[in-house]
């Protein structure tokens, strides 16, 4: 068994709303491994982005416990959140002006990178990303899938073992598609452990060692691609997007 990246354990997280409770997240416990990519799917409002930004320090859990190589989440929230490069993507979230080099030098500050190590970062989130030599290009002059790219390059600067990746091939051409999702495949390989949220069912299907389905605040399921086909009861050849449609149904809330 590989090393486990992230730990989290009976995480609740409650919306209060005048005198009403909601439970958006109800009781959820999962782990991520080296070189693994899971996801968690679910129909809209079921809990994914509540618990993600749990997870990634954006919200603080009702309760519940959060190891992030070994670091409390919660206790240390700074220190823990630096092993985890968190990667939203889209057109935006660069200095366009400024060289792909640039920006990345600057992320990386932001992210308490030595000045010794940062270059040698930089350089080699680029490789990683396939960007090195379009790195003195201003951000402004590149097309979308080079721009995820550098998102990705971004999310690995301070060089996390953990990467996030929220909807990584969302806008792209077919090629870039292709290209993105090469590269998680390498990062995966790098021995990253990585959440992948996608509503592109062909990305789960060619990327995601393990599914997590979510419905009304809770894991439904948990397995591989073939271990939730049988859970659907449909046939091993039936696709993901089918698979999913025959348990969408059980995922909803009923609060
Ligand atoms: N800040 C908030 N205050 C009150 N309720 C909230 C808040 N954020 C989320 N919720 C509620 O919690 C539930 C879970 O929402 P969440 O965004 O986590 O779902 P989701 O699975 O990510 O859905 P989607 O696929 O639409 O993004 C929803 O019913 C939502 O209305």
């Amino acid at each position: 068994m590989t090393n486990i990246l992230l730990e989290a354990k009976n995480i609740k997280r409650d919306f209060k709303d005048k005198d009403r409770v909601f439970h958006a997240v109800k009781d959820i416990s999962f782990d991520l491994h080296e070189g693994e990519v899971i996801s968690f799917i679910g129909p809209n409002g079921a809990g994914k982005t509540t618990l993600l930004k749990s997870i990634s320090n954006y919200l603080v859990p009702t309760s519940g416990n959060i190891e992030v190589m070994g670091i409390n989440l919660l206790k240390q929230p700074r220190k823990a959140r630096r092993k985890m490069g968190v990667v939203f993507g889209g057109d935006r979230g660069f200095y366009n002006n400024a060289t792909a080099r640039e920006n990345l030098r600057f992320f990386g500050r932001l992210l308490d990178v030595k000045e010794k190590e940062l270059k040698q970062n930089v350089e080699e989130a680029l490789e990683t990303v396939e960007l090195a030599n379009v790195g003195d290009k201003k951000a402004g002059t590149f097309s979308k899938g080079m721009l995820q790219r550098l998102h990705i390059a971004r999310g690995l600067v301070n060089n996390p073992k953990i990467l996030m990746l929220d909807e990584p091939t969302a806008g792209l051409d077919v090629e870039a598609v292709y290209e993105i999702r090469a590269l998680v495949k390498k990062l995966k390989q790098q021995g990253h452990g990585i959440i992948l949220t996608s509503h592109d069912m062909a990305d789960i299907e060619n990327l995601t060692d393990r599914i997590f389905l979510i419905g009304g605040g809770e894991i439904h399921f948990s397995g591989d691609i073939g271990a939730l086909k049988k859970f659907a009861k449909v046939d091993q050849d039936e696709s993901l997007e089918k698979t999913y449609l025959q348990v969408a149904d059980q995922l909803k809330r009923r609060d």
